[in-house]
């Protein structure tokens, strides 16, 4: 079986890969009957040349290969017809930008699996980037606090060569000793935030410490749902509740806002539940913070600030509460200085590609190249030019009537 690892063809481009040059070597020893072929690519995170070193194929073209491994949507006029491709699609929710994608995608007779539907067995994501947004969306907080008191200042994170660099980076970080972030969310996205933090010297503290003690080092505290929500009822709190019916729930996320500097903002957000606080709120006496990391990133969501997405190269943008009006980053220091890159992962692409890659061997590739337990045929949206089974609901959407 041939594997070929495309060159990404987006644009903007993004630089990760589904397997480093040592991943291709671990295969290739694991199954002798694969090979692997990856195609020239002057942006991958790894070069050309790394994969050469290990031995494994170059190429200009991989179009003789079997299963096509690529990261992101890959242009129409660069799809191989009937192919297997693994990328990830952006079509499963119907997302109208792709959906002549889809349609392209089952003219040619192309089975596509979609990373983002890949599972285990538990029902948990196989492929998710959420640590390494986590890693550095707030390591770009602090990097804008640094810059907006030039305190100090941090190389950006995608011109580090890799994660550990940023640990050293790190370092650098000098804040006020009675400095307070509070940061939102428990899953993958916080879970990173807490590193970066931790590696910076910013201890974390309790909820209750945070909010009525003061301390003479910088400290974090890392909100659970209950944390700052309520039912609108009175009664307890269940996560379940939560998640299933967030509009019967308040936030209370308020009782927060007078004693922080900074907020990273790492919890998936639900249209219908309660947003962390409005554009009046922004306008108190009482607001004190100055930085807001916003890695949810949900435009006009549950941050009124949040206006627009920003980019990794130009990652801040300030927030002029008086107007409600995006303007210069770092403009003034009335002003809210504003981070909400919507793609942080690309901005470590080795070390997020070796996470990709640890994972498709560890879930996915046995299924794929041995046993056939399910793995990939239940992210398999298309087959034989129609529609599976499991994503036949997509069908108006290819049609256009949705
Ligand atoms: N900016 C970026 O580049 C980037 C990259 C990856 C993820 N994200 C975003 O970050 C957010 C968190 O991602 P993650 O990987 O940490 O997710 P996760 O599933 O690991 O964690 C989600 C967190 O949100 C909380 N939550 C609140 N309401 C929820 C609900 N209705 N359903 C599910 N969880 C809910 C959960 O309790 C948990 O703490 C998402 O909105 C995701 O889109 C942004």
């Amino acid at each position: 079986m041939k594997v070929g690892i495309i060159k990404e063809g987006k644009v903007p481009q993004d630089k990760r890969v589904a397997l480093t040059p040592a991943q291709c070597e671990e295969v290739l020893e694991k199954y002798p009957e694969v090979e692997i072929y990856v195609q020239k690519s002057p942006i991958r995170c790894y070069e050309d040349k790394e994969y050469e070193e290990l031995g494994i194929a170059v190429v200009d073209s991989v179009e003789d290969c079997d299963i096509l491994l690529g990261i992101k949507e890959v242009p129409i006029k660069e799809l191989v017809p009937n192919k297997k491709y693994f990328f990830f699609s952006h079509t499963i929710k119907k997302q109208p930008y792709n959906r002549e994608l889809l349609n392209a995608i089952l003219d040619n007779n192309i089975s596509i699996a979609d990373y983002e539907v890949l599972t285990k067995e538990d029902g948990s994501r196989v492929i998710a980037f959420g640590r390494f947004a986590g890693l550095v969306g707030a390591y770009n907080g602090l990097l804008a606090y640094g810059k907006r008191h030039k305190s100090f200042d941090l190389k950006p994170a995608h011109l580090c060569h890799d994660l550990n660099e940023l640990w050293i980076e790190c370092k650098k970080v000098i804040l006020p000793s009675d400095f307070k972030i509070v940061l939102t969310g428990s899953g993958r996205v916080s879970n990173g935030a807490v590193e970066t933090l931790l590696a910076a010297g910013v201890k974390k503290v309790s909820k209750e410490d945070y909010l009525n003690q003061t301390f003479d080092y910088p400290v974090f505290v890392q909100l659970r749902s209950k944390d700052y929500h309520a039912k609108k009822d009175g009664s307890a709190f269940e996560i379940k509740d939560f998640f299933a019916n967030p509009g019967d729930f308040k936030s209370t996320f308020t009782d927060f806002i007078p004693v922080s500097n900074m907020l990273v903002a790492g919890a998936f957000w639900h249209p219908a539940a309660p947003v962390l606080f409005t554009r009046e709120d922004i306008l108190k006496d009482d607001f004190k913070i100055e930085v807001i990391a916003d890695v949810t990133c949900d435009i006009e969501g549950s941050i009124p600030s949040t206006l627009q997405p920003s980019t990794i190269v130009d990652p801040l943008y300030d927030y002029n509460p008086v107007t409600g009006k995006v303007e210069e980053a770092l403009s003034s220091d009335k002003n809210i200085t504003v981070m909400a890159v919507d793609n942080l992962p690309n901005e470590l692409p080795r070390d997020a590609s070796e996470s990709f890659g640890r994972q498709m061997i560890d879930n996915v590739l046995e299924d794929l190249f041995v046993t056939n337990k399910g793995v990939v045929s239940g992210a398999t949206i298309t087959d034989n030019k129609k529609l599976t089974e499991k994503f036949s609901y997509l069908q108006d959407y290819v049609d256009g009537k949705e």
